[in-house]
């Protein structure tokens, strides 16, 4: 492999010739060689992206940076954006805990670029551009890795995680409706229980969705909240006057979200208090889709030793030894993806607890971890829904065994007979394997008749929806 030498304030670093990239990015790839490959996501490195570019039109804008240097700047940005230099971000998120070094990478790759854009190959003569003075102007990694994680989530949020999770939430809401009329047996402790509507307990599951959404949408003001501003520790040292603000405009401008800038640095460096809360939302979501997974897979056990009150799609051989079994793997999948978010909340809230003084300098992974939880939900709901629950279907014939052969029906006499006379029908007819009906008029406790009038499932499920 062919290297050039590039120059930091430490001295000189060989870099291989083809790469964009300078000596501070090369000494973290030598320095922190741990679980390399890239691991830091290209989504942080898009937000670095607007907001460099952001940064570079503040500065103009208030006579800090010329205007050369803000398009070349910009240029390469958008270049950044389009997907051009994918490649040119080796990093890993075990690095330094502010996000330095990709921060710098991020301003390498970008002055290197300009270099070639102004016609020149890279280390030929003085550079276009600096890294530090002016890509890195009015600028501290300890603001811009915080703004560039906050614009990656609030993009992933909106873009994955939101429209995945509606997309199953509408389709439980239609099965819902659908089969609105179709009365089962309910289950309290795994032990029988009084009937409900398959309806009803899907309800249920729309309605988990419906609070985790809004539990997760009510933690985007504070993600939209963004640091950059207040430079090194917060007081927005070597920015120009009105920098904060203009800069955030910018941003809002270029990623056509609603980002602000922060009302006090001191928190937005120091604290990602808004990770652990939108991560507490994402948690909150993979609780309830950990139970409609475990729900669905359970009442489509079977074929034929399981409760098996749900069909829901056969999608591929299950077993590679046991020939025609089918399993609930979407469900499997879900869930996974349901335990995986777990841990990651785990490895945020540790991250977020550790803000020392001015800094929080678990940033790579409180970000990493909270861009994989998102997306992650967002696709699992996705495939959960193209692939299982658009598809469920009730087995009428084994809800209407299941229903008619339970004993909680015996509940709907609690009011005609009383509960203790109600609790001997039902312990008889178990103890002799025989119907609620059989006992109830063997023991005198209620005539054929009334027992049909009183003891109907479709009358014992409520009016609520
Ligand atoms: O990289 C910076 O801009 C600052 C660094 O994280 C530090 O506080 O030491």
């Amino acid at each position: 492999m062919k290297y050039r030498i590039e120059k930091d304030t430490m001295g000189e670093v060989e870099v291989p010739e083809d790469k964009l990239w300078g000596a501070q990015t090369e000494r973290s790839r030598n320095n922190f060689k741990i679980g390399a490959p890239a691991s830091i996501p290209l989504e942080i490195v898009y937000g670095f992206a607007y907001l460099k570019k952001a940064a570079a039109y503040t500065n103009c804008e208030l006579g800090a940076l010329p205007i050369e240097k803000r398009d070349l700047i910009a240029q390469v940005c958008d270049e950044i954006l389009e997907g051009k230099h994918d490649d040119q971000f080796p990093l890993v998120i075990w690095q330094t805990g502010s996000g330095t070094q990709s921060n710098m990478n991020v301003n390498e790759v970008i002055a290197n670029r300009a270099h070639q854009l102004a016609g020149k190959t890279i280390g030929e003569g003085e550079k276009t551009l600096q890294p530090n003075d002016d890509v890195n102007k009015s600028q501290s990694s300890n603001d811009t890795f915080p703004t560039g994680m906050h614009i990656a989530a609030y993009k992933k949020i909106l873009e994955v995680t939101i429209p995945g999770i509606t997309q199953l939430r509408d389709t439980l809401k239609k099965k819902s409706d659908e089969f609105k009329d179709v009365v089962k047996i309910g289950r309290t402790h795994f032990m029988d229980a009084t009937p409900l509507t398959i309806g009803q307990e899907l309800s249920g599951y729309v309605s988990q969705l419906d609070h985790g959404l809004k539990a997760l949408e009510n933690t985007l003001p504070h993600l939209a909240e963004l640091a950059l501003g207040g430079t090194a520790v917060g007081t927005g040292l070597n920015t120009p006057k009105g920098y904060a603000k203009r800069v955030s405009e910018f941003i809002a401008q270029f990623t056509g979200l609603p980002f602000i800038t922060a009302e006090n640095k001191f928190e937005a460096l120091a604290a990602h208090d808004a990770f652990v809360e939108t991560h507490g939302a994402l948690k909150q979501l993979a609780v309830s889709l950990n139970k409609i997974g475990n729900d669905i897979r359970m009442l489509a056990s079977g074929p034929r030793s399981g409760i098996g009150e749900l069909i829901i799609p056969a999608n591929e051989p299950g077993s590679s030894i046991m020939p025609g079994k089918v399993n609930p793997t979407q469900c499997e999948a879900l869930t996974m993806v349901c335990a995986q978010v777990m841990g990651n909340d785990v490895a945020i809230n540790v991250g977020g607890m550790q803000g020392h003084f001015e800094l929080n300098v678990f940033k790579p992974v409180m970000a990493a971890n909270l861009l994989q939880s998102a997306q992650l939900i967002g696709d699992a709901c996705v495939s959960f829904d193209e692939h299982c629950a658009q598809g469920i279907e009730p087995n009428h014939k084994r809800i209407t065994e299941l229903l008619n052969n339970s004993l909680m029906l015996v509940t709907a006499l609690n009011t005609k007979i009383g509960y203790y006379k109600a609790a001997e029908i039902a312990n008889t007819a178990h103890k002799n394997g025989t119907t609620l009906k059989h006992e109830a008029i063997a023991l005198g406790h209620v005539t054929e008749e009334e027992f049909e009038e009183w003891v109907k499932p479709e009358d014992m499920v409520g009016s609520l929806k």
